[in-house]
């Protein structure tokens, strides 16, 4: 049998599950490509929020990347939490030298206001992590910490895509998640224009759709789709992960990344 695509990601530890490296990696065996992980940092972390958080040293990062990529290969990357300045520079580096699409999540809050980036990280992913991106993936706090843009409808999400782009991503997926009505995302490389909208699931067990949608966009890659027939797909899988979403815990509980796979009786 031949191997499935490859897809690395490098990203912190949801010690609950939900978010993280657990739900890539989770996205990715339901997208049927080989998932694999670059830890950056360690989360004690459940439905209510983050309760601690420890960085691995930056030689952890370099050495957990260079084995898989040196050894397996990959055919796409997907970038997470990170943490720190010195973290976000050595896995821009590495990037930049390695020849596969790179999903780019630009993590800095969790869902309940924890922060997962440090506030001197920012200027080094604005101009050393977003110019090596194939696609960036702010949500709306992200988007506002980076440039500046603050969105409150979306006759906004076009403004707030054209700072993005300025610092160099080849494509940006401004989610609208946040907003209320439909849940809007706007795609664009500056030229296209790709609007997607999916109904908004009453739901408030939605821990790990910012994850899980860039994984999803990442595995898509792999499988050698183009950037909007991946956005696309990962917006569909997004969409019906959030709609199976469930309670675990006392707070928000995960999406089902498994509900694609779940055979109707
Ligand atoms: N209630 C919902 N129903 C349907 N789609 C949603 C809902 N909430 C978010 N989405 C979609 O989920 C994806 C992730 O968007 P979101 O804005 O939630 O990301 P995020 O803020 O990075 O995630 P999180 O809020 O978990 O940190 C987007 O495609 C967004 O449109
Ligand atoms: C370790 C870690 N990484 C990222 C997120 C954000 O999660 P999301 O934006 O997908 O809800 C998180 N809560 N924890």
């Amino acid at each position: 049998m031949s191997a499935p695509p490859r897809v690395l990601t490098v990203a912190g530890s949801d010690s609950g599950g939900g978010a993280g490296i657990q739900a890539d990696l989770k996205a990715m065996l339901a997208l049927g490509v080989h998932g694999m992980s670059v830890l950056t940092a360690v989360t004690a972390q459940n439905s209510l929020g983050v309760q601690g958080a420890w960085e691995l040293p930056v030689e952890a990062v370099r050495a957990q990347y260079r084995s898989v990529v040196d050894d397996i290969g990959v055919q796409a990357v997907k970038t997470g939490m990170l943490s720190s300045a010195e973290l976000v520079e050595a896995v821009a580096d590495l990037i930049a030298g390695t020849d596969a699409p790179a999903v780019v999540d630009p993590v800095g809050v969790s869902k309940h206001g924890d922060p997962l980036l440090a506030a001197s990280a920012l200027d080094s992913v604005r101009t050393a992590l977003l110019p090596v991106a194939t696609v960036a993936t702010p949500n709306l706090d992200e988007v506002a910490q980076l440039t500046g843009v603050r969105v409150g409808s979306q006759a906004d999400l076009r403004r707030a895509a054209e700072a993005v782009l300025e610092f160099g991503p080849r494509w940006v997926v401004i989610k609208g998640g946040h907003l209320s009505g439909d849940a809007v995302d706007l795609l664009t490389d500056g030229s296209e224009e790709h609007w997607l909208r999916a109904p908004r699931h009453d739901n408030r067990h939605t821990h790990g759709t910012g994850c899980t949608l860039a994984s999803a966009i990442a595995s898509h890659l792999a499988k050698g789709h183009s950037v909007p027939e991946a956005v696309t797909a990962a917006k569909d899988y997004v969409t019906g992960a959030i709609a199976a979403g469930f309670a675990l815990g006392a707070g928000i509980g995960p999406v089902d990344h498994a509900w694609n796979l779940r055979v109707p009786r």
